[in-house]
């Protein structure tokens, strides 16, 4: 585990023009590959920006990214970001960059996790991001407290939920969906993870399971439905080798989904 910052200059949020958290009321629905696709499109759009992975049970940011190998280092701002690009148009900072051992974070205790997590948010040195993204750790708990209070001055401007046509019935996000009312966390809108799926061989999207079960809950619960990203073996493939499926498959329909959830994005008003 990398020796804690010594803080000289105040960094944190300070230069970070828009802060997006991206949540999901249980494991497994997509949120890290939602976090990631999000960054690397708004990077392609011309922004500059962050990408942070504060999922300390399960950092999965660095693979998806093939950044495993990287480590972060220390400047008197505090923790450098490891960087995607030689631009230094994305950059990364993940629990998963900190440990010696990929397994730690996984038996760590309440506190020493709200303590990173709180070291997370205000020693990072990024530099006049246009865009942070964070990705937090699935459903409510102690941690995503943790998260609010520790950006509560940075105001985010709230919350993409994720979630997947089967998790919509089970009540999860609902919960999720509270916490933010409770948190006074704006929501953003609901992404419909793995919503159809891409055939390999002519592109056609099939709805092998339900569908539109996020958007019905998006109109139920009054907040905007960003899109269904449809189950893509192509997505799949990118995320595996740690490529930029914007870069490796441009002219993807799936990629044209996230394209507009980008646009949504951007174009609020408030946003
Ligand atoms: N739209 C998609 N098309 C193809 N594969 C996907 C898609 N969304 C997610 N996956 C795959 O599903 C798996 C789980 O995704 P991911 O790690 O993003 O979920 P998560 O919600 O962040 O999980 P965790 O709760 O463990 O953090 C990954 O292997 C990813 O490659
Ligand atoms: S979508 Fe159906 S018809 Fe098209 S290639 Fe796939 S399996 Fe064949």
């Amino acid at each position: 585990m990398a020796a804690p910052v010594e803080q000289t200059h105040a960094s944190g949020l300070a230069s970070v023009k828009h802060v997006l958290l991206v949540l999901s009321g249980k494991g497994g629905v997509g949120k890290s590959t939602v976090s990631t696709q999000v960054a690397l499109a708004l990077r392609q759009a011309g922004k500059k920006v962050g990408l942070l992975d504060i999922d300390l049970c399960g950092p999965s940011i660095p693979k998806m990214l093939n950044l495993e190998s990287h480590e972060v280092h220390q400047c008197p701002e505090g923790w450098v970001p490891v960087y995607v690009d030689k631009e230094q148009r994305l950059g990364v900072m993940s629990i998963g960059f900190l440990l010696n051992n990929r397994d730690d974070a996984v038996v760590w205790r309440g506190p020493k996790k709200n303590a990173m997590i709180k070291q997370f948010i205000n020693d990072v040195f990024w530099q006049d991001v246009d865009y942070l993204v964070i990705d937090t750790p699935p459903g409510t708990s102690d941690e995503h407290i943790t998260v609010m209070e520790a950006l509560k001055e940075y105001k985010p401007d709230g919350a993409i939920l994720v979630t997947t046509p089967q998790a919509v019935a089970v009540g999860d996000v609902r919960r999720e969906l509270t916490f933010c009312k409770k948190t006074g966390l704006k929501i953003l809108g609901i992404i419909e993870n793995m919503s159809g799926y891409v055939c390999p061989h002519c592109s056609e999207c099939n709805n092998i399971f339900s569908k539109g079960g996020g958007e019905g809950l998006a109109q139920h619960a009054s907040v905007p439905f960003l899109g269904c990203i449809p189950f893509d073996p192509q997505l799949t493939q990118s995320l595996e080798e740690g490529k930029s499926f914007v870069d490796l498959f441009p002219q993807s329909q799936t990629l044209e989904v996230i394209r507009t959830i980008i646009e949504q994005l951007i174009n609020k008003p408030d946003t």
